[in-house]
């Protein structure tokens, strides 16, 4: 089987790279037409292992060509935030790629996607949206759903995968694709860590030798939820705040128990811990799952969002195999 006549050029085993949102649509149309799977990793760029986690996962469904978009979306940062000063690394990024083996690469420039007026219509992510991340960061959930919304829609991918780093990103990327009867299906992956249990950002090369010191109270802080959890939710929130408490230097914004699906937390049973906190200038997020009551001695469900394997040796199977600074806790 061939592409179609005037199919944008596509090389088997080479980085192809998309400027152009028409091309990068006909090219994987065509994919998909010849019988392979399309699994998308969208990104801001700034590739770390957190990012080498999700396209290795992506990597592991069978006949499938793995595309990652790199875009700096302006539409989810807000006034005052660091849209400008963003890490931009491109030349690395697409090295990264390259030697993942990923073989398609979307690149818009701002333009191409938002076109020279800018979108009028955009999406709401509902009351979620103005929760947590959405409180301290209004309109970031509408911009970031929307623009997912269009790479999901130009690359119309089979699978989509998401890092668990901003569970509530994922969250509300699954209630989207439900509830506009989207087809792709999403993928959680747990959270990469650095030896110290410091979630790995692109915003963390923004801390200081001293900010990167403290910078791990946060995973620390999760920690000590965790190991609470049998004694409830009351417990668990003690603990974290216990530690971040220890640690002058972090600016709490929220130390937040939620259920997985970011409702109210259940007395027994699995949670998520979330904290958002100002580490000197830098804002950074992290978060755990913890089962709470009987289920912490119960062994509870330490990967709930990531319940959405993507095959057979999808994300959870990998997630038996990580290392413990991956797995956190
Ligand atoms: N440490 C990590 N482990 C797993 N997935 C991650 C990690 N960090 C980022 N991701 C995921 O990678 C995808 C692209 O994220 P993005 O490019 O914004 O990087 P980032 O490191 O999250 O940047 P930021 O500093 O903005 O938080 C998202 O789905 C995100 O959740
Ligand atoms: C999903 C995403 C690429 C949309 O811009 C961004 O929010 C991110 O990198 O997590
Ligand atoms: N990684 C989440 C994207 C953002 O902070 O805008």
């Amino acid at each position: 089987m061939t592409f179609p006549k005037n199919t944008p050029k596509f090389t088997r085993n080479e980085l192809n790279v998309y400027r152009r949102p028409s091309e990068v649509s006909q090219v994987t149309a065509a994919l998909r037409g010849v019988g392979r799977n399309l699994a998308l990793v969208p990104t801001m760029g700034a590739l770390h292992a957190g990012h080498r986690e999700l396209i290795r996962r992506a990597k592991r469904l069978p006949n499938t060509i793995v595309a990652v978009s790199i875009f700096v979306n302006p539409l989810q940062f807000g006034e005052g935030e660091d849209f400008e000063a963003y890490p931009r690394s491109l030349d690395h990024d697409l090295e990264t790629l390259r030697e993942l083996g990923v073989e398609l690469v979307f690149l818009p420039e701002v333009e191409d996607l938002y076109g020279r007026s800018g979108v009028t219509v955009t999406l709401d992510p509902g009351p979620l949206g103005g929760e947590l991340e959405g409180e301290m960061r209004p309109g970031h959930f509408s911009g970031m759903l929307t623009v997912v919304a269009k790479l999901l829609n130009i690359t119309r991918p089979h699978y989509a995968f998401f890092g668990e780093k901003d569970y509530q990103q994922l969250v509300l990327v699954k209630r989207m694709v439900e509830d506009l009867n989207l087809e792709t299906r999403i993928v959680g992956v747990p959270t990469v860590r650095e030896d110290d249990g410091l979630a790995l950002s692109s915003r963390n090369a923004y801390l200081s030798e001293e900010d990167r010191r403290g910078a791990a109270a946060l995973s620390t802080a999760l920690g000590m939820g965790v190991h609470a959890g049998a004694d409830g939710a009351e417990a668990v929130l003690d603990a974290a705040h216990r530690e971040l408490a220890a640690h002058p230097e972090i600016e709490i914004e929220y130390v937040e128990l939620r259920g997985t699906d970011l409702g109210p937390a259940p007395v027994d049973g699995d949670a998520r811990l979330l904290i958002a906190a100002k580490v000197g200038r830098t804002r950074l997020i992290d978060n755990t799952p913890v089962p709470l009551g009987a289920a912490a001695t119960g062994g509870g469900d330490q990967d709930a969002v990531g319940d959405d394997d993507a095959a057979g040796d999808g994300p959870k199977a990998a997630t038996a195999g990580t290392t413990p600074s991956q797995q956190g806790y």
